[in-house]
């Protein structure tokens, strides 16, 4: 018998070190930071594209690390800036996302600094631009795990243009303060289709003097009683304003011409109104068709550009126009940094559009409620004016202090609903504030 040749031992390699644990999550969580700065894409694509390989507990952690970095992105990025000397050179990758990232978790959120620290070294290890930084990004967590938050600077969350044009709206003092509500995480509002008052015992929740529901730390919201059932949907408190102003009656039709996900063709729908829900957007309707289904509630639904659509007369129309959506950004903080000032100028053409060819949809003694999420006067009083100044038919039926559960400081001069996120203070900041809407009701003369 031969005996088998004998070939020399490979030299043993040396076991593959265990990923940090959590590693994933982070690296879905920096990635989702990365393409909202850089590609502007909406945050809420880019989780769902980057943790789709995660587990539930694991997607939540990574939107939570993502929405937290952005949500205090600028006061981060300063706090960073005063840490490094010399800056971060351009060639250094990825590393500020990743300090940001790592920061947000070890100041705002409850992990462990270790894991947050380790986890942001071993990234910044994994690409050639950045692993030269790994002492750096060491260096600088740690210290923020030792100073903590006294070190923060107070600064505006958001870019520049953005709080120059609220100071230039509300003044200075006023601005600083929507900029810093806007980097608190948002409360989940509800709107009831009916018994709002039992469906918040039941729920556990506080019934708003405009009639929502507010919860914190609600979960997991398609397991809350009354989902399945469809006794409710998430809607913001103010979002749910503009469609109460039209006090909608069962025997009267009303044109919904920004419709999808249809939050408020579910409050016109309840009201026993004929609503007609329009939308340029089939992708959305689908969801709006969805919503209402679960709601057992029911629409005309039609897919057309609002800005040219010719239907109705109607004795209601609500037009909830595509807009920056600055007044969201508490639910969306992702919207502080896609946005461009050349939106709002776009959007505002847009929008002047959609105001112009809804005029003529309404019939004469009816009502058209122009409504944005937008702390922009230019997608807000700016349009309402023009549309006056255009259309001599139409006036302006001021909202009364009390209606609707409005309080007299949400409303403006001219006795349009003007919202922003430092309104309806609570003594619990986890139940305060609202998103920054607008919304004006006319009426057409007979
Ligand atoms: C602020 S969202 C509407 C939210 C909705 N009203 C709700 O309460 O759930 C604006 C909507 O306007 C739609 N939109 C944008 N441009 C439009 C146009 N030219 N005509 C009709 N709809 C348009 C978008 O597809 C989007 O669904």
């Amino acid at each position: 018998m031969n005996a088998a040749p004998h070939r020399p031992r490979r030299p043993e390699r040396p076991a593959p070190r265990p990923a940090a644990p959590g590693l994933a999550v982070r690296r879905a969580a920096a990635d989702a930071v990365d393409a909202v700065l850089e590609k502007g894409r909406p945050l809420e694509e880019a989780l769902e594209r980057l943790t789709r390989e995660l587990d539930e507990r694991d997607r939540g952690l990574a939107r939570m690390i993502a929405a937290t970095a952005l949500r205090k992105f600028g006061t981060l990025r300063a706090l960073i800036g005063s840490l490094l000397e010399r800056g971060l050179p351009e060639k250094a990758g990825r590393v500020e996302t990743l300090l940001v990232t790592g920061a947000a978790q070890i100041l705002f959120m409850d992990v462990p600094d270790h894991a947050a620290v380790d986890t942001s070294v071993a990234l910044a290890a994994e690409s050639p631009a950045s692993a030269g930084f790994k002492g750096l990004v060491n260096a600088v967590l740690r210290r923020v795990a030792r100073e903590g938050k006294a070190m923060l600077p107070d600064v505006a969350d958001q870019p520049q243009w953005m709080v120059d044009g609220w100071t230039a709206a509300y003044g200075g003092k006023d601005a600083l303060a929507i900029a810093h509500a806007l980097a608190s995480e948002a409360p989940l509002d509800l709107t009831a289709k009916d018994d709002a008052a039992g469906w918040a015992e039941k729920l556990g929740g506080k019934l708003l003097s405009t009639g929502s529901i507010r919860l914190v730390e609600a979960g997991n919201v398609t397991a809350l009683p009354g989902f399945e059932e469809g006794a409710w949907w998430v809607q913001d408190a103010a979002a749910a304003l503009p469609a109460r102003l039209l006090h909608a009656k069962a025997g009267e039709t009303i044109a919904d011409l920004c419709a999808a996900p249809g939050g408020k063709t579910a409050q016109l729908a309840a009201t026993g109104a004929a609503v007609t829900a329009l939308d340029r957007s089939g992708q959305r309707l689908k969801r709006l068709k969805q919503n209402l289904a679960r709601l057992g509630l029911d629409a005309e639904i039609v897919e057309a550009d609002a800005a040219a659509w010719k239907g109705g007369p109607f004795d209601g129309v609500l037009i909830d126009a595509p807009c920056s959506a600055t007044g969201t950004i508490r639910r969306h903080p992702d919207v502080a940094w896609t946005k461009a000032p050349a939106d709002i100028a776009s959007l505002g053409a847009l929008q002047a559009r959609i105001l112009a060819n809804a005029a003529d949809l309404v019939k004469p003694g009816g009502v058209l409620v122009y409504s944005t999420c937008s702390l922009e006067p230019e997608e807000g009083e700016k349009q309402v004016e023009a549309l006056l100044a255009a259309r001599p038919d139409f006036v302006r039926d001021p909202v009364a202090p009390g209606e609707c559960g409005v309080a007299a400081e949400w409303i403006n001069a001219a006795g349009e609903l003007r919202t922003l996120p430092t309104h309806l203070p609570d003594a619990d900041p986890r139940f305060a504030g609202i998103d920054g809407f607008f919304a004006a009701r006319l009426r057409r003369r007979k």
